[in-house]
């Protein structure tokens, strides 16, 4: 059976006077999954989710959340939603866990799941009763889930969660989001850092000036990714990328003052004996960028007319 879709975006479009922020996009949001939308600094992801959160409205398609819609449903179309847009915001001088209290009260109480639950999910239960105004960033944005599950959301919604996190934080906020839904909870994330999105999302879209570059899985991302890059320094680089022109199974190309050298490792390793056979002295061999990030670049970097012309044959003719 096909699950049922906690997101259905349509053709969503949000323009800001003549900028085109999110543009006709589309997007589907299993239950259960996390999904990740991810994309540089003004691709259009926040504003995206705060269409989803009814923040703002979109200018043209549709959005429905678990079936329901702003203009047929109103506010009720948030039922089931939690998370936050950038960071959760608190009172620095309570505790973490008066400020779920009063959060709650706002909510009518507590249902099932009580402050000190939520507390021990975001691995807080030991400094509950500190003052906010003494936790790090990382503490703050766990604190701020735990406010979303007080909700019991079946869709967590959360904006670059790790962003602006040392790696011990980043490490503890990605533990965080895959106890969640290993629970069956849906988490929808935006995030500019492929590492992060391969590490705990099932699906992604990624976007690029408002626009969809790569909709699909990660198995599928991770195909279309171009083999890994090494780094080539030598003693004379015209000579050794006239070597590599017209070896099978290489491709070797001039980048930023070194040679970038694409092929399986025998092949790269058959190359570089030929470039000293011929006299030419190795001074380094390094790992380029890894092969999710070179896409990640390739897909949200290209000018716009090449952008156009990237299409999925040609990711395919990279990776090979
Ligand atoms: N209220 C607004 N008024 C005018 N322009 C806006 C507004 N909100 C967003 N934009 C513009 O829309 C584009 C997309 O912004 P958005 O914040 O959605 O990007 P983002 O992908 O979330 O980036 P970031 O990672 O920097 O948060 C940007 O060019 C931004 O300047």
């Amino acid at each position: 059976m096909t699950p049922a879709l906690a997101v259905r975006a349509e053709g969503l479009t949000k323009r800001f006077g003549a900028l085109t922020a999110v543009d006709a996009i589309s997007i589907q949001v299993s239950e259960g999954e996390v999904y990740g939308v991810l994309g540089p600094n003004g691709a259009g992801k926040t504003t995206f989710l705060r269409m989803l959160f009814g923040l703002i409205r979109p200018d043209a398609g549709s959005l429905e959340v678990f079936g329901r819609t702003w203009e047929r449903d109103g506010t009720a179309a948030l039922e089931g939603v939690a998370g936050f847009i950038e960071s959760p915001r608190f009172y620095p001088y309570l505790t973490g866990r008066r400020n779920l209290e009063l959060l709650a009260g706002l909510d009518g109480g507590t249902g099932a799941r009580t402050i000190a639950e939520v507390l021990d999910v975001v691995d807080l239960t030991g400094r509950g009763g500190d003052k906010v105004a003494g936790y790090s960033f990382g503490m703050r944005q766990r604190l701020g889930v735990a406010a979303s599950l007080l909700r019991e959301p079946r869709l967590l919604v959360l904006d670059e969660p790790a962003n602006g996190l040392d790696p011990a934080g980043i490490r503890d906020m990605r533990a965080l989001v895959k106890r969640l839904t290993s629970s069956g909870l849906t988490v929808l994330l935006s995030s500019h850092d492929m590492d992060e999105v391969e590490e705990i999302c099932d699906n992604v879209t990624i976007m690029k000036r408002g626009s969809v570059a790569f909709h699909g899985t990660i198995t599928e991302l991770r195909h279309q990714a171009p083999p890994q890059a090494h780094l080539l320094s030598t003693s004379d680089d015209a000579a050794a990328l006239a070597l590599g022109q017209g070896r099978e199974g290489l491709g070797v190309t001039s980048a930023d003052g070194r040679l970038a050298v694409r092929g399986s490792q025998p092949v790269i390793d058959a190359y570089v004996a030929a470039v000293v056979g011929a006299g030419v002295a190795v001074r380094s061999l390094t790992l380029g960028e890894a092969p999710l990030e070179a896409l990640f670049f390739m897909l949200t970097e290209s000018a716009p007319a090449d952008a156009d012309q990237l299409t999925r044959t040609d990711l395919e003719e990279t990776s090979r």
